[in-house]
C-alpha cells in the first residue's frame, strides 16, 4: 500500500510518496521487510530508540513525535524515511484503519469505570438477536457467533483491532460492540474506528497508577464522546449516574443525539424495578409506549447495564420492541455475578469480577436481598495497580458483607502479603488466607443454608499472576473443587 494514502494528511517528502508499506507495527520486535515500525514514548521505555533495530528488521518508515524526528534521523541510515507527527498514536491508528480498510458497518463502543464488559456482552447479544451477526470485543477478547478469541487487553492496540475488525467485516459481521478503555482511549487505540454510537456506563474509583486525577481520568473517558464519535452519532447515557452531566455537556456542545435511559432517562424510562427470583420484572416508559420485560439477572446495575445495552442497540437502528424484547434472554457475561456452585448445606457461591471499590459496593448489594443468613466475601486486589484502591476495596467489603476473608489476587511483581495488609486496613475484622484456594475453601466450608459467598475480583480470568510466571487458575473451579473438598455437609 502507498505510504502517500495510509499517511493522509502528514506531508511527505516526494520520493517517499511512492514507497510501498507491506505492514505496520509499533513493536520493533514485530517489524517484517516493507513495514513502517512506529516508535512511541511509552509508559516504560522510549520506543524510538528502537528505530535502528526496526530499521536493520527491514522497516523502510519509521513514524514518531516531531520532537524525535531529529534523534531518529540521526540513529538511521540516511534513506528511512522518517515522518513525524504532534500526536503520532492518533496518526497511527489512522494509518492502521487505512491499511486494514473494511471494518463492521455498524460499531457502538461503551466506556466507563465498571459495566462496559456486561454491556458489550448485551449489545451484542441484542443485534444477533434482531437477526445481525455481531461480534463483542474487550475484556472477554473477541466473541463472534461462532466462537471466541482472547486478545489480552481490554481494548487492543490499533493494529490488532484493525485487523480483527477487517476479518470480521470479512466474515459478515457487520455490528460489533467494543469496549473503550480509558487507558485505549489516552493512547489513541480505537482513533480510526468508525462509530455509530458511543455510551457511558459510569466513573468511579480506577487507574490511579495511570492518570494523575480523577479529572484526567474522566478526560481520558470524554474522549470517545468529545473525539471519536462522528457528528450525527448518537451518545447513550444514565443522566442518574454521576458524571453523566459532564458527558451530556460534550453531547449539547457538539450537537450530538442523546438517548437517555434508567430513572431520569427520557427515551428508556424506568418506572418500575420488582425483584422476581433470580430475574428482575421492569417497566419501561418509551416514545412506542409501555413495556414490561423480565430481566433473567440480578442487581441494579445489571439493569442499568442491559438499558445501556438496548439504547446502543436503538441507536444504531434496532427497532426499541425488537431491542426490549432481547433483554428477556440476556446471559450475564461470564464472571459478572455469575451462580459458581451451590453447597450441599444450600449455600450459594457467586463469581463476580470487582477489583474496583464501586463495582465491589455493588456487586455485594446486588447479592444482599438473596441472603437470608450471612453474606460473605472473598476478595483482594491485583499487585502493580493503583495501590489506594486497596483500602477502600477492604472498606466496601466491610462495609456490605457480614464476613470478610482477605486473600490474593495477582499480586504481579508485589510482596503478596503487602496487599492484603493494605486491603485489611480497610477490613480490619476480616480473615486472612493468602492462598485463594484455600481462602474460597474457608468460606464454602462456613456456609450454611441461605447464606451467599461471593468470590470477588477475578471473574472470567484462567490464571493466577505472580511474579511472571501465570499460575492456571480459575475461580470457578476453586469454587467446584471446594464444593466437592470440603464436602460441606
Ligand atoms: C501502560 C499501558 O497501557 N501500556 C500499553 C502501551 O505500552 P507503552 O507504549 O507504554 O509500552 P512501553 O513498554 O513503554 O514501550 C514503548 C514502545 O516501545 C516499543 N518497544 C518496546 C520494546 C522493544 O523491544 N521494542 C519496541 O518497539 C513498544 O511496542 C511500545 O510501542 O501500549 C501497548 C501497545 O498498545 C500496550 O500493549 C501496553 O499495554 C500494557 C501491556 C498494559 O498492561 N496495559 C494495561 C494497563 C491496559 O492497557 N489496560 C487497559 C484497561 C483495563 C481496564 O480498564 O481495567 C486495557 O485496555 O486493557
Ligand atoms: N453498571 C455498573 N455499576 C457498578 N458496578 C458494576 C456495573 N456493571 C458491572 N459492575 C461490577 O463491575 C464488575 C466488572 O463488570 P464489567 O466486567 O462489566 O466491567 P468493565 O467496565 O468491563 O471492567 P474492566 O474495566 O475491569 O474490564 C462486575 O463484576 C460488577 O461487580
Ligand atoms: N484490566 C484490569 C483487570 C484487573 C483484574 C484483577 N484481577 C487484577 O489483577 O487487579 C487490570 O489489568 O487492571
Ligand atoms: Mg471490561
Amino acid at each position: 500500500m502507498d505510504l502517500e494514502y495510509l499517511a493522509a494528511g502528514l506531508t511527505l517528502p516526494e520520493a517517499a510518496r511512492s514507497l510501498k508499506i507491506s505492514g505496520l507495527t509499533a513493536d520493533s520486535r514485530k517489524v517484517q521487510p516493507g513495514f513502517l515500525f512506529a516508535a512511541f514514548k511509552g509508559a516504560s521505555v522510549d520506543g524510538t530508540r528502537f528505530a535502528p533495530n526496526a530499521v536493520a528488521a527491514g522497516a523502510v518508515a519509521v513514524l514518531c513525535a516531531d520532537d524525535a524526528v531529529a534523534a531518529v534521523r540521526a540513529a538511521c541510515p540516511e534513506h528511512t524515511v522518517v515522518l513525524g507527527a504532534p500526536e503520532p498514536r492518533q496518526v497511527f491508528a489512522g494509518m492502521a484503519a487505512r491499511f486494514y480498510g473494511a471494518q463492521p458497518d455498524t460499531i457502538v463502543a461503551v466506556t466507563g469505570t465498571a459495566g462496559k464488559t456486561s454491556v458489550a456482552h448485551f449489545a451484542r447479544q441484542i443485534f444477533q438477536a434482531a437477526g445481525h451477526p455481531a461480534a463483542s470485543l474487550g475484556t472477554l477478547g473477541t466473541i463472534r457467533p461462532d466462537g471466541e478469541s482472547y486478545g489480552g487487553l481490554t481494548t487492543p492496540d490499533p493494529v490488532a483491532l484493525h485487523k480483527e475488525l477487517s476479518e470480521l467485516e470479512a466474515e459478515g459481521i457487520n455490528h460489533a460492540a467494543l469496549e473503550a478503555s480509558s487507558h485505549g482511549l489516552d493512547q489513541f487505540r480505537l482513533d480510526g474506528v468508525r462509530l455509530t454510537a458511543a455510551a457511558f456506563t459510569n466513573l468511579g474509583r480506577d487507574h490511579m497508577d495511570y492518570h494523575a486525577t480523577v479529572e484526567d481520568y474522566l478526560n481520558a473517558k470524554l474522549r470517545l464522546f468529545s473525539e471519536l464519535l462522528p457528528a450525527g452519532g448518537t451518545v447513550v447515557v444514565d443522566p442518574g449516574e454521576k458524571y453523566a452531566d459532564r458527558v451530556l455537556a460534550v453531547a449539547q456542545a457538539r450537537g450530538l443525539p442523546v438517548l437517555s435511559v434508567g430513572e431520569t432517562g427520557r427515551d428508556l424510562k424506568l418506572t418500575g424495578r420488582k425483584p422476581a427470583g433470580a430475574a428482575q420484572q421492569l417497566t419501561l416508559q418509551t416514545v412506542r409506549g409501555e413495556y414490561k420485560v423480565t430481566l433473567p439477572l440480578i442487581g441494579r446495575f445489571q439493569v442499568s447495564n442491559a438499558l445501556i445495552a438496548a439504547g446502543l442497540a436503538i441507536a444504531a437502528g434496532i427497532d426499541t420492541g425488537t431491542a426490549l424484547r432481547a433483554l428477556e434472554n440476556l446471559k450475564g457475561a461470564p464472571g459478572r455475578l455469575e451462580l459458581a456452585g451451590k453447597t450441599k448445606s444450600g449455600g450459594l457461591v457467586f463469581v463476580d469480577y470487582a477489583h474496583k471499590p464501586d463495582a465491589l459496593d455493588n456487586a455485594l448489594a446486588a447479592l444482599r436481598p438473596f441472603t437470608d443468613g450471612v453474606l460473605s466475601v472473598v476478595v483482594g486486589a491485583g499487585g502493580d495497580r493503583d495501590p489506594g484502591k486497596r483500602v477502600l476495596m477492604g472498606e466496601a467489603a466491610a462495609r456490605q458483607a457480614d464476613l470478610v476473608i482477605v486473600t490474593d489476587d495477582n499480586p504481579r511483581s508485589e510482596d503478596p502479603a503487602t496487599i492484603r495488609k493494605a486491603v485489611r486496613q480497610g477490613a480490619p475484622d476480616a480473615l486472612e488466607i493468602g492462598d485463594r484456594f484455600e481462602a474460597i475453601a474457608e468460606g464454602v466450608r462456613r456456609l450454611a443454608k441461605g447464606d451467599i459467598l461471593c468470590v470477588a475480583g477475578k471473574g472470567h480470568e484462567t490464571g493466577q499472576i505472580v511474579g511472571d510466571t501465570v499460575i492456571p487458575f480459575s475461580d470457578h473451579e476453586a469454587v467446584l473443587r471446594a464444593i466437592n473438598v470440603e464436602g460441606n455437609t
